[in-house]
């Protein structure tokens, strides 16, 4: 017999049910997101939930200035550049060029070319040719040990109020392992623990698909 407080697991099915109650992927993002393993390229975007998720945050802020480290092929660009206001633009940052123009093709497909400007190289040195600030959203989503790093570039960059969101904090689960001799999810054990402690933002995991940490400014 179940509790009130139990916690339900999170699965396969309850992640269809949302999907098709509440997630709008058109054939364009399906697609993307089942697109042929021959190009060789890792699947590695978010979920369709977690996309309707951070699309829906891009709306709850209101932002018309976004920024995104880690494109792939632009799964999760597309969410955020349908979630912004209209005139809003969306800076993303891909280091592969493989990767940047298969994005800047989807980015045509699905008719968001004109909000996207992507930026190809690292995006540590790349970030500071932005000179937009302050943004209203930054997205997070390139490699791990660099979580701290690009979170502390947005507090610095984001208006008060704005929102700075990072994906697959959970790294599957891994994240709870305390003897953990992994250098990626010892960085994000890390991170968790960076803006956990932060006065400078409210901040908590929502625990869809691979976790999404999400701090608002203050
Ligand atoms: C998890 S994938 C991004 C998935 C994408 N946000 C989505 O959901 O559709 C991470 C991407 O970050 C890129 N990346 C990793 N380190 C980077 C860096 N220092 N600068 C720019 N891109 C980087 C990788 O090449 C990879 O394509």
């Amino acid at each position: 017999m179940t509790t009130v407080n139990e916690t339900i697991e999170y699965n396969e099915q309850l992640s269809q049910y949302i999907r098709n109650l509440f997630v709008v992927e058109d054939e364009t993002l399906q697609q993307i997101r089942e697109r042929p393993p021959k190009e060789g390229l890792p699947p590695h975007d978010i979920n369709p939930e977690e996309g309707r998720f951070l699309q829906l945050l891009v709306r709850a802020s209101n932002a018309k200035s976004a920024v995104e480290f880690g494109t792939l092929v632009g799964y999760s660009s597309i969410w955020i550049a349908r979630g912004l206001a209209p005139g809003g633009k969306l800076f993303t940052f891909e280091k592969e060029p493989m990767c940047v123009d298969i994005a800047k093709e989807n980015f045509a497909k699905a008719n968001v070319a004109h909000q996207i400007e992507i930026l190809c190289g690292d995006a540590h040195t790349l970030v500071d040719s932005i000179a937009e600030a302050p943004f209203d959203f930054v997205f997070i989503d390139a490699e791990k040990t660099g979580y701290i790093d690009y979170f502390d570039w947005a507090l610095e960059n984001t208006r008060p109020g704005g929102f700075i969101v990072a994906h697959n904090v959970f790294l599957h689960r891994t994240i709870l392992d305390s003897d953990t001799t992994d250098e990626g999810v010892k960085a994000m054990q890390m991170f968790h623990k960076h803006v956990a402690a932060s006065n400078r933002v409210m901040s908590t995991v929502f625990p869809a698909g691979d976790g999404t940490l999400v701090a608002v400014t203050a």
